[in-house]
């Protein structure tokens, strides 16, 4: 076995990695339970919105022109015909000298085209008959919502790969979609290796220690979008791992291991790989944490083989994991959104590679702060809750100080980019 490997600008470790995933398949199912879903299909305004003309207010449907001579000191009558409640349709043209009285969202009646507020007016009884007085004009569509005031019919509403929000869900909801069209979710395999790991409900031994990664990562794999099959833990044997990554490839769109991935005498995932016939694409990214971050690919799936560090194995994922998730679900901005952000405190110790440090973001007198939400160590555990973000500290000899600005990639939103730079 060589044990050098020569590092891979990140750029490039994408480059190869893009190549391979494809969209996958649509399916349809329950608008509610659509919400964090990806459309598979473009969505178009099958009729105006509002489709009959409405009333914003609660008042009284008139004609313009029989509010001409209204003024403050001249106030006018007008004759009411009627009511009408949001959903209700008054039958009838409206005339000049009279009016309707119509409730929020109500239907304005034909012959009207104006809405007065029902705090500028006053109802009289007056021979059996019911008079409304109003002191000022109207214009011609005033306090109107018109036909496709908000959505104009055919419009394109929602391209495919549009992440479903609660936003999304209103409008597939006014047009009447009982069930939505969405990719359906990558199924992505998680295996922790390690002979060292613990379940959760197992005590502490000499030299063992949980499991977190796999727990992570099945969460991570939750947030991209992506529907996580957990393959437990397997012990540090060839044997094992091998199993466990050949029923994990059936059973799965994209494989993900943590650890075993290095040059120890029990990283068995470079064997693995070999044995399985597939292509490695990457063993090592110029980059901390996560240098060791490897991918192959067999037959149309990828394998992805993150680091045991827990940092690294978080990083390694949401910079190359995620965006192949991102691509097969049809997303386009598949890539972790940029910002420039203040850095709040000195950040001194150098790195020749290109740095991706757990952080947190803050706002203090509109500017956008960034600090170390931790120890910025590949094994470490503890910065990875507060992290909302990392801040990408290229190589360099130089260390960062307070005040500069230092671009950061978001990490909890559904935002993102189109290319990598
Ligand atoms: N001689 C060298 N040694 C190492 C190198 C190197 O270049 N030359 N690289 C170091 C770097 S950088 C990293 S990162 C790690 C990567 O190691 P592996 O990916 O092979 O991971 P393991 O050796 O299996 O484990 C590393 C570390 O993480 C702990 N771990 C593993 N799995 C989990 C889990 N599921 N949950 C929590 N913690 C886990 C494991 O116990 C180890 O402490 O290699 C360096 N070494
Ligand atoms: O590749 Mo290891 O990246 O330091 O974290
Ligand atoms: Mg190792």
């Amino acid at each position: 076995m060589t044990l050098f490997r020569k590092p891979i600008p990140i750029e490039e470790a994408l480059i190869k990695l893009m190549q391979f995933p494809k969209q996958i398949e649509e399916e349809y199912i329950e608008l509610t339970a659509s919400a964090g879903r990806v459309l598979s299909r473009d969505v178009y305004a099958s009729h105006p919105v509002p489709w009959f003309i409405r009333s914003p207010y609660d008042g009284y449907a008139v004609r313009a022109s029989s509010t001409k001579e209204a003024g403050e000191h001249n106030p006018i009558w007008l004759e009411l015909l009627g009511i009408v409640a949001a959903g209700d349709v008054w039958h009838g043209t409206l005339q000049e000298g009279q009016a309707v009285k119509i409730m929020t969202g109500g239907a304005v009646p034909d012959g009207a085209n104006a809405v007065i507020m029902r705090e500028l007016t006053k109802e009289e009884e007056r021979d059996g008959k019911t008079f409304v007085q109003l002191k000022r004009k109207l214009k011609e569509g005033e306090n109107i919502s018109s036909v496709g005031e908000d959505i104009e019919e055919g419009t394109r509403l929602l391209t495919k790969g549009t992440y479903i929000n609660a936003g999304v869900i209103a409008l597939l909801a006014t047009f009447g979609y009982e069930k939505v069209p969405v990719t359906r979710k990558p199924k992505v395999a998680i295996i922790a290796t390690g002979s060292e790991l613990l379940g959760t409900d197992e005590p502490l031994m000499p030299g063992k220690i949980r499991n977190s990664n796999g727990f992570m990562l099945y969460t991570q794999a939750l947030r991209s979008g992506a529907e996580p099959i957990s393959f437990g833990v397997v012990k540090d044997t060839f044997e094992q791992t091998l199993e466990t990554v050949r029923a994990a490839l059936k059973a799965a769109d994209i494989v993900v291991t943590t650890g075993g991935v290095s040059v120890g005498d029990f990283d068995y995932i470079p064997a693995v790989y070999k044995e399985l016939g597939a292509e490695l694409l990457f063993n090592k990214i110029a980059m901390r944490p996560g240098s060791v971050t490897s991918a192959a690919v067999l037959g149309d799936q990828l394998l992805f083989g993150l680091s045991g560090n827990p940092s690294a194995c978080y990083v390694g994922f949401e910079l190359f994991t995620r965006p192949v998730i991102r691509t097969m679900l049809g997303m386009e901005n598949v890539y972790l959104q940029k910002v420039e952000a203040t850095l709040k405190q000195d950040v001194l110790k150098a790195n020749p590679f290109t740095r991706f440090v757990r952080s947190k973001l803050s706002f203090e007198g509109g500017r956008l702060y960034v600090q170390p939400s931790g120890k910025d160590k590949s094994n470490i555990v503890s910065s990875l809750p507060g992290a909302d973000c990392f801040m990408v500290l290229p190589g360099g000899t130089r260390g960062w100080q307070a005040g500069s600005m230092v671009e950061v990639v978001l990490i909890e939103g559904q935002d993102g980019m189109r290319e990598w730079k």
